[in-house]
């Protein structure tokens, strides 16, 4: 069995973005700026924003941390979007989710200019995506996923592979590009949710199984064939008085017994979510020289 390290590959990919931003910055090119929006004071949504924005700084991007109270209204947070979108300066514009109830997630995703929506949520990137036009922006945990497999040179080519979730954002993109004739890519592609029947039978016959469903050690070792690559995305805090942040992260996936039956498995955290930041650099990298 082994470890499929998100944190040491999402290193690798973001010292190599590290290398040209400098190389840009000497020759005199913009260097790549990322615009990200929080609104509210969601634990996790901080934690997961302040990580990016301390990545852009760290591989020599500019970044905008904006932060708004939970009640502002969508139409200041629209208005906001408009202004970035008309900013030559920002290349990229993120829009922490989930939002509160009183503002629509897809006006605010809608309202993002496709050029900028590194995220990839708008609906032109995903009909880009679907149709594997390069210029499309992958949604970054789905993409990242791709990229681990691909540094880790994980065989996909004609495997088995179950998606659990569909998600927007995580299981429906993970699902269409497992299934594109590229490498990665190439899989049969079995997606299952909440209405699935026989659910477990169906993951016993997967190679490949990513675990996207928000719920906390769903995924069993009956569940799971002999030498399958195991990949969560899963991640729940469980309050813990033993840890400093006084909780722990736990995946979609039971580790310590799932991890004996795999080939390859991603640990939770240091898998997936290091990766999703890599592949929004990535996006925000290519926003950025795309204007070149
Ligand atoms: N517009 C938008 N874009 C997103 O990309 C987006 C979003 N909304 N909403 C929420 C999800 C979740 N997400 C994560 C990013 C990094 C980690 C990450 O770095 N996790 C660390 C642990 C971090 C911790 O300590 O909690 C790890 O797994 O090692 C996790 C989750 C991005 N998302």
């Amino acid at each position: 069995m082994q470890i499929l390290d998100g944190k040491k590959t999402a290193k690798t990919i973001l010292n190599t973005i590290k290398i040209d931003v400098a190389q840009r910055a000497t020759t005199g090119k913009k260097v790549p700026h990322l615009a990200a929006i929080l609104v509210g004071a969601n634990g996790a949504s901080q934690t997961y924003v302040n990580s990016k924005v301390r990545t852009c700084n760290e591989i020599g991007f500019n970044s905008t941390m904006i932060e708004y109270e939970e009640d502002i209204s969508e139409m200041k947070l629209l208005d906001k979007i408009q202004e970035l979108n008309e900013d030559l300066s920002v290349d990229g514009i993120l829009v922490q989710l989930p939002l509160p109830a009183h503002i629509s997630e897809k006006k605010v995703i809608e309202a993002i200019a496709v050029a900028k929506d590194v995220d990839g949520f708008h609906p032109e990137n995903i009909g880009r995506m679907i149709m594997g036009e390069e210029e499309a922006f992958v949604p970054a945990t789905p993409y990242g996923i791709m990229l681990l497999l691909e540094h880790n040179n994980i065989t996909t080519k004609g495997k088995h592979a179950v998606v659990l979730g569909r998600s927007n954002i995580v299981g429906r993109p993970m699902s269409i590009l497992l299934s594109n004739n590229s490498n990665p890519g190439n899989c049969t592609v079995t997606v299952c949710h909440s209405k699935t029947e026989n659910l477990n039978e169906i993951c016993s016959q997967a190679d490949i199984i990513v675990a996207a469903i928000g719920q906390a050690e769903f995924l069993q070792p009956e569940m799971v064939k002999d030498g399958a690559v195991v990949i969560d995305v899963g991640i729940t805090r469980i309050p813990d008085d033993s840890k400093k942040s006084g909780y722990r992260l736990v995946g979609d996936v039971d580790f310590d017994k799932v991890a004996p039956k795999c080939s390859f498995i991603t640990p939770v955290p240091g898998g997936v979510g290091p990766m999703t930041i890599a592949a929004l650099m990535k996006n925000t990298y290519k926003s950025c020289t795309e204007k070149d």
